[in-house]
This record gives C-alpha cells, sequence and structure tokens, in this order.
C-alpha cells in the first residue's frame, strides 16, 4: 500500500493551569466521572503547574521522526492530532485535506487494543474525517506494538537498571511490578476479537520484559489510576491495595515497571511516583519506579518500521506469540462503549 502521510495521534495533555479543567471535561464528555474525581484529577495536574508532559514529548517525538525519516529516504510528512487537547485530530486531518494527503498512517501513543486505548482511537479519527467532509484523507492505524522490540527493549533496560540500585539487604524479598491503566472489566471483556485481550496484551508485555531483562525475580501485573464511579468493576488489584498484601507477605522492595504507558505521562508522575511511592514509604518498602521509553532512539526505530511493514511489506518484526489483527477493522472492540460506563 502506497501512503503520502503518517499521522501521529495522541491523548493530549494541558499545557497550563488554566487548560486543565477544559482539558478534563473534554477527557470525560459523557463518562459519568464524578465530579470529585474530576477535581481530586485536577490537583494533580495543578501539582505540575497544570503541564501535562505529554504534548511536549510528542513534539520531541516528531522532530527525532522526521530526522529518522530524512536520513532513511523515508519521504512521508510528519502530522500530529490529539484526542483531548490541541493540536486537535480534526485540525491535523483538516491541514492533510489542505495539503493533498489522500491516504495516512496513524501512529497512536497507545500500544494496546481495548476501547480505551484503540477503538476511542479510531472513533476520534473517524469523527475528524467526518468533520472535513469527503475530501479527507483515508486513515489506517498501525498495529499494536506491545510486543515490538522498540517497545520492549528499553523497558526491560530500565527494569534491569532498576533492580540493581536495590538494597541487599532487600535479596529475596523484592517483586517486580509491572502496571497499566486499569479500565472497567466491562471493557476488557470484549477487548479483541476474542475479548480479554488487553489483560492479554499487558501480561504478554511483562513477561517478554523481564525476559529480556533476563530476571528471574517474582513478578506480578497490577493496575493504576482507576476512575469511573465507585459501583463500576474495574480491574485489580490496584497498586496501591496490591503493595499492603506485599508488605504482610514479607516483602521488602518493589521495582515498579509502568508498562502501560509508552513514556512519562501524569499518571506515572503522580500515580507512581507519587502515590504508590508513599504507600510503599508508609509501609516500610524499598520503591523503585523504572523507566518508560520515552524518547529512546528505538521508539523512533520502531516507528520507521511499523511504517515499514505497511508500506514495504517489511517483515512483522515482534518477541511474542498472542494473534495480531487489523485494529481498522470493525471485528475487534465494540464502536459502542460498554454498558455502564456512559456514551
Ligand atoms: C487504557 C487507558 C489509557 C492508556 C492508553 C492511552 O494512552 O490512550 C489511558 C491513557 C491516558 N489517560 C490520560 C488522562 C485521563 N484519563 C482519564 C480517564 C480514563 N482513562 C481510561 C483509560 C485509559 N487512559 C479510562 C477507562 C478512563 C475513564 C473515563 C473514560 O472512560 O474515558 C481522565 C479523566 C480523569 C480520571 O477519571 O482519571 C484523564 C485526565 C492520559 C493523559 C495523561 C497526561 O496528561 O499525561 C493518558 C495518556
Ligand atoms: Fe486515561
Amino acid at each position: 500500500m502506497t501512503y503520502d502521510a503518517l499521522l501521529i495521534v495522541s491523548f493530549g495533555g494541558p499545557e497550563s493551569t488554566a487548560d486543565v479543567l477544559p482539558f478534563l471535561r473534554n477527557v470525560t464528555r459523557g463518562r459519568g466521572i464524578p465530579e470529585e474525581r474530576l477535581a481530586e484529577v485536577a490537583e494533580h495536574y495543578y501539582h505540575f503547574g497544570g503541564v501535562s508532559p505529554i504534548n511536549q514529548w510528542c513534539r520531541s517525538l516528531i522532530q527525532a521522526l522526521q530526522a529518522d525519516f530524512a536520513a532513511n529516504g523515508v519521504n512521508l510528512p510528519i502530522y500530529w492530532g490529539n484526542r483531548n487537547w490541541p493540536p486537535m485530530l480534526v485540525d491535523a486531518v483538516q491541514r492533510m485535506t489542505g495539503d493533498g494527503v489522500k491516504r495516512a498512517l496513524a501512529f497512536t501513543t497507545s500500544a494496546y487494543g481495548s476501547y480505551s486505548s484503540c477503538r476511542q482511537y479510531l472513533e476520534d479519527l473517524a469523527a475528524a474525517r467526518a468533520a472535513v467532509g469527503s475530501r479527507a484523507p483515508v486513515i489506517d492505524k498501525i498495529r499494536h506494538f506491545f510486543d515490538h522490540p522498540g517497545f520492549v527493549q528499553p523497558f526491560a533496560d530500565h527494569l534491569r537498571h532498576s533492580i540493581d540500585q536495590v538494597p541487599a539487604e532487600a535479596e529475596g524479598h523484592t517483586r517486580v511490578l509491572f502496571t497499566a491503566h486499569s479500565i472497567p472489566l466491562a471493557m476488557n471483556d470484549v477487548s479483541g476479537p476474542e475479548g480479554a485481550r488487553y489483560t492479554d496484551q499487558v501480561a504478554e508485555t511483562a513477561s517478554l520484559v523481564m525476559e529480556a531483562a533476563r530476571s528471574r525475580l517474582p513478578y506480578d501485573v497490577v493496575w493504576q489510576s482507576r476512575s469511573g464511579p465507585p459501583e463500576s468493576k474495574w480491574l485489580e488489584p490496584d497498586v496501591n491495595d496490591h503493595l499492603e498484601r506485599l508488605a504482610a507477605e514479607g516483602v521488602k522492595a518493589v521495582v515498579v515497571s509502568p508498562i502501560g504507558f509508552l513514556s512519562d505521562h501524569l499518571e506515572v508522575l503522580w500515580d507512581l511516583d507519587n502515590e504508590a511511592a508513599e504507600t510503599a514509604r508508609r509501609l516500610g518498602m524499598s520503591y523503585h519506579r523504572a523507566g518508560t521509553p520515552g524518547l529512546d532512539a528505538r521508539v523512533v526505530t520502531m516507528v520507521r518500521e511499523l511504517v515499514a511493514e505497511r508500506t514495504d511489506g517489511v517483515a512483522v518484526k515482534r518477541l511474542g506469540k498472542l494473534p495480531l489483527w487489523n485494529p481498522n477493522d470493525d471485528g475487534c472492540c465494540p464502536a459502542r462503549r460498554p454498558p455502564g460506563m456512559g456514551r
């Protein structure tokens, strides 16, 4: 297939205190998120001056990609649009249309399947194209990259580094925790063609990262950043609850690797580096947060390789064994939110 542009699609985040509440209203419109939860999350953003690192990370990633494409003879202009905060997707699609782009590939900054991490991006892409009209380009989403070596290996290197920081006294009493964003159980049940693909993919990434880090430590997959009404059931255990359990079992050190996130989003900076770190401190555990890939050169190479899979039919580079599917097909996550989650 030939493409004439690459579109980077991300979540978007506020860049000043004045942006925070309007951003949160964009994210949660029609979602049944309690007002108190919004106020609480707003405080997390205010703690960082109202600035999420996500937009600046996108800018830097795009700069690095442009240089990499130029150096490797990849002739694709790169556009950028977010789901929830400017630069918005609809403006990116408008610009692409004006530039005469007919068919584009979309790289979303989320590695996994599920309504929230994939289908919702597709819906927002479709809405942006519809708003622009019939001249808008066709846009194909790149596959989930949870098992690409450019995703797994940076996590593995950071994990190895953090394991090496664990104090000698904790030897034999150390646990690795992999975290990803919790989602409603109803959403996970219908993730991917046969359901539960979100939890399956996260579990596969966790085991691939352990293998690449050559670690034999015991590890668990846990969840973070749950929101939504308290009566709805979400993936558990929450990282903080799990730390309580581990402390009671005599675990003395934890190494936390946020494999749910390609870069240090606010969920990592607040929910892990503040909340979970504080929980561990209170429990007397040594806490080590392993890094995310962020702007690792291997991420840049990965994006180029994911593009080449589609443009040049080069072999799919992956470490995992779970079946892949085309996230543009309607046959995976339902094009409607699972019941109990708003809209
Ligand atoms: C699976 C998943 C990912 C990973 C995949 C991906 O990357 O897309 C993710 C990423 C992110 N989530 C983010 C921020 C927020 N998510 C919220 C709310 C929610 N997230 C959900 C799921 C996910 N979220 C869900 C099921 C909700 C409930 C509301 C709903 O059903 O839609 C809320 C509302 C307040 C709250 O309730 O917490 C905020 C502010 C940011 C930006 C961070 C920054 O600024 O750096 C990022 C990257
Ligand atoms: Fe989220």
